[in-house]
């Protein structure tokens, strides 16, 4: 049988024929060939199985668990499989939270979710979208970086694809191993900078894992439309080499061509596989691939750089919200970031590109308000030649500053944002500083996870007098100062990509724009109301993340008109409320 596909994959007629005829959703037509061969060609007799039984029970898409009603489990043998109760969805999710909340061990409630979606997928989304303020920290940043960490030893099952040096000149095939054909998003890591924490080599599966379980409870998007993959190049984290349990190629990163080629194989054969519009979000690579792949691809494909493009959208928002508090417009602003990559330069060009719209004036103006320290400094023109490309346009004339510290009393910035993955780099010197220079400083503090955050939400606030106006990347509790609770925001690219992502989809957008990503801050922006903008929130809670996500689509796909871009045609007389009807719901379907 085995060898039988094979010579049907191999077989011009066979499989890859029909490759070219990809579905209007991206799918394959007619995976075994039985259509369209000629009599001389061989097929696979395969059959469709209703499942039913212990199959049934097995299935994570189709599993009820106790859900399962009288006639269900008549006409699908399930009587005496299960204990003879019925229980809602609804019980189900009490049941599930209970045994969650009784993990003490963040970890321990990640594996047990693990658990959960590949025994009950919709169970799992119920459970999410239900309880997503107090779940998203478990199955997103701070915990998915501890079970990053330790991937190896929670390892149960695969999730997801795995891309690597060995697969070189059968990227396609690999593709087709995996079962759903009607892919819409792929999120793809190469491991390299694992949020703050590094190379974490193949390792790094649990962040796309993680980025496509929110884009299905977030955003809307079916489970069977998204697919988690790691491309493992190798790894230089010596520890994981030596590691036992490390699930990796045991080798040295390749760089270089071999790099290029294995990654451009794969960026062609995702196309083959679904079509020209699957969409395919870069998550976490090193930014020294990061920038040069978004620069290669953003034409070709339909792609984005989340760390880049939607760490950009979701700052601006904020820093957006805050104004009403701090006074003045955008343009008044002094920006400094800590961290120079492709966070921090991704938000200083969607800022300078806001502030020259608003102001009329050119990008390399409104570039001049903006400063940027690196692990060697505060860049400046002295230091244009050795500059990484990605720097250049932020070296600006100005006497050398070794850090942070001694930058921030040179320029007295109104506006600190953390993008270094260094822990407590806004000292407190730092945060007394620039406090001392406004009444509302805004402080953003967005490495990911906690233990890389720039600052904590307490430091934050006590070293600021209270004035401070603060978000951090993952989530800190609310904050007593001089008996006034301060509630930060989180200020994460997740309320940005589930929408953006959406929005592609609905409309059919063959491109990604960065004009989309502007569409989304502002989407974002406007979902704040004036009484919680009163309460000093850059952000809505995240219980209406689904509504936020519904917003941005439908503001990302009306961009994507508006370019030229969208090919879903006509277009929808009321993209919003087009886009909550392509949402995919979690509820239970009943079983004929
Ligand atoms: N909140 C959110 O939504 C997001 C948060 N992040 C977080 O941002 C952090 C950075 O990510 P990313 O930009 O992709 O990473 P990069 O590796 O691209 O950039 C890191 C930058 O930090 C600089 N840096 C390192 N050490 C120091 C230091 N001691 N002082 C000042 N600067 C320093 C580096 O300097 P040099 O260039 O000299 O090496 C580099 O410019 C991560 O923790 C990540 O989790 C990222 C994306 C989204
Ligand atoms: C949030 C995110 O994308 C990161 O920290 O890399
Ligand atoms: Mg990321």
């Amino acid at each position: 049988m085995e060898s039988q596909l094979n010579e049907i994959r191999a077989t011009p007629q066979g499989l890859d024929k029909e490759d070219s005829s990809a579905t209007p959703h991206g799918g394959i037509k007619d995976r075994y060939g039985e259509d369209t061969a000629s009599e001389n060609q061989m097929v696979t007799p395969w059959v469709r199985m209703v499942a039913s039984g212990v199959e049934l029970l097995r299935d994570p898409r189709f599993n009820k668990g106790l859900a399962f009603t009288e006639d269900e489990r008549d006409h699908h043998y399930l009587r005496g499989l299960l204990p003879p109760v019925h229980m809602s969805q609804e019980l189900q999710v009490q049941r599930i939270m209970h045994n969650i909340r009784q993990c003490e061990d963040p970890l321990d409630k990640y594996v047990a979710l693990m658990e959960l979606q590949e025994r009950n997928e919709r169970l799992f989304y119920k459970v999410l979208v239900d309880h997503v303020t107090e779940l998203l920290p478990v199955v997103y940043t701070p915990t998915v970086g501890e079970a990053c960490q330790k991937y190896g030893i929670i390892f149960r099952r695969p999730h997801g694809l795995y891309i690597s040096l060995k697969d070189r000149g059968r990227v396609l095939d690999v593709l087709k191993n995996w079962p759903e054909t009607s892919v819409q998003v792929i999120v793809v890591t190469d491991g390299e900078r694992i949020l703050g924490l590094g190379d974490l080599g193949l390792q790094g599966m649990g962040i796309p894992v993680g980025k496509l379980a929110l884009y299905t409870a977030l955003g809307g998007i079916r489970p069977s439309a998204c697919l988690p993959i790691t491309i493992d190049v190798g790894t230089n984290n010596e520890e994981l080499m030596n590691d036992p349990m490390y699930l990796g190629l045991r080798q040295k990163r390749v760089t270089g061509q071999a790099y290029d080629d294995l990654i451009e194989e794969f960026m062609t054969s995702v196309k083959q596989a679904y079509g020209e519009k699957v969409l395919v979000q870069f998550e976490d690579f090193a930014n020294h691939n990061a920038f040069r792949l978004l620069a290669k691809y953003a034409s070709t494909h339909l792609t984005f750089n989340d760390d880049i493009q939607g760490t950009a959208a979701v700052a601006l928002a904020g820093v957006v919200a805050a104004l009403p508090l701090t006074g003045g417009t955008l343009a008044d602003h002094k920006f400094l970031f800590n961290g120079a990559g492709e966070a921090g330069t991704g938000i200083a060009e969607i800022i300078a590109l806001e502030v020259s719209k608003q102001g009329k004036i050119t990008l390399d103006e409104a570039r001049k308000k903006i400063w940027m320290v690196d692990s060697k400094g505060l860049i400046v023109k002295s230091r244009f030649e050795s500059l990484a490309q990605f720097k250049k346009d932020y070296a600006h004339e100005h006497k050398e500053c070794k850090d942070l510290l001694e930058a921030t009393k040179a320029l007295k910035p109104s506006v600190l944002i953390g993008t270094s993955g260094q822990r407590g780099t806004f000292t407190k010197e730092v945060l007394e500083a620039v406090a001392s220079f406004n009444k509302r400083p805004i402080i953003l503090a967005l490495s990911n996870p906690t233990s890389k955050s720039e600052c904590t939400a307490q430091e934050a606030y006590t070293h600021t007098e209270g004035r401070g106006i603060f978000a951090s990347g993952s989530p800190f509790d609310p904050v007593e100062y001089k008996g006034k609770t301060f509630t930060p925001g989180q200020s994460n690219n997740a309320y940005i990509f589930p929408g953006v992502g959406l929005g592609c989809i609905i409309s059919g957008a063959i491109r990604v724009h960065d004009d989309m990503f502007l569409a989304a801050s502002v989407a974002l922006g406007k979902i704040l109301t004036k009484e919680q903008l009163d309460q000093g929130m850059l952000y809505p809670p995240l219980e209406n993340i689904r509504d936020i996500s519904a917003h941005i689509a439908a503001s990302v796909a009306e961009k994507a008109y508006t370019l030229g871009l969208a090919t879903r045609l006509p277009q929808p007389a009321d993209l919003l409320e087009y886009a909550y009807s392509c949402m995919y719901s979690p509820a239970y379907r009943s079983y004929r």
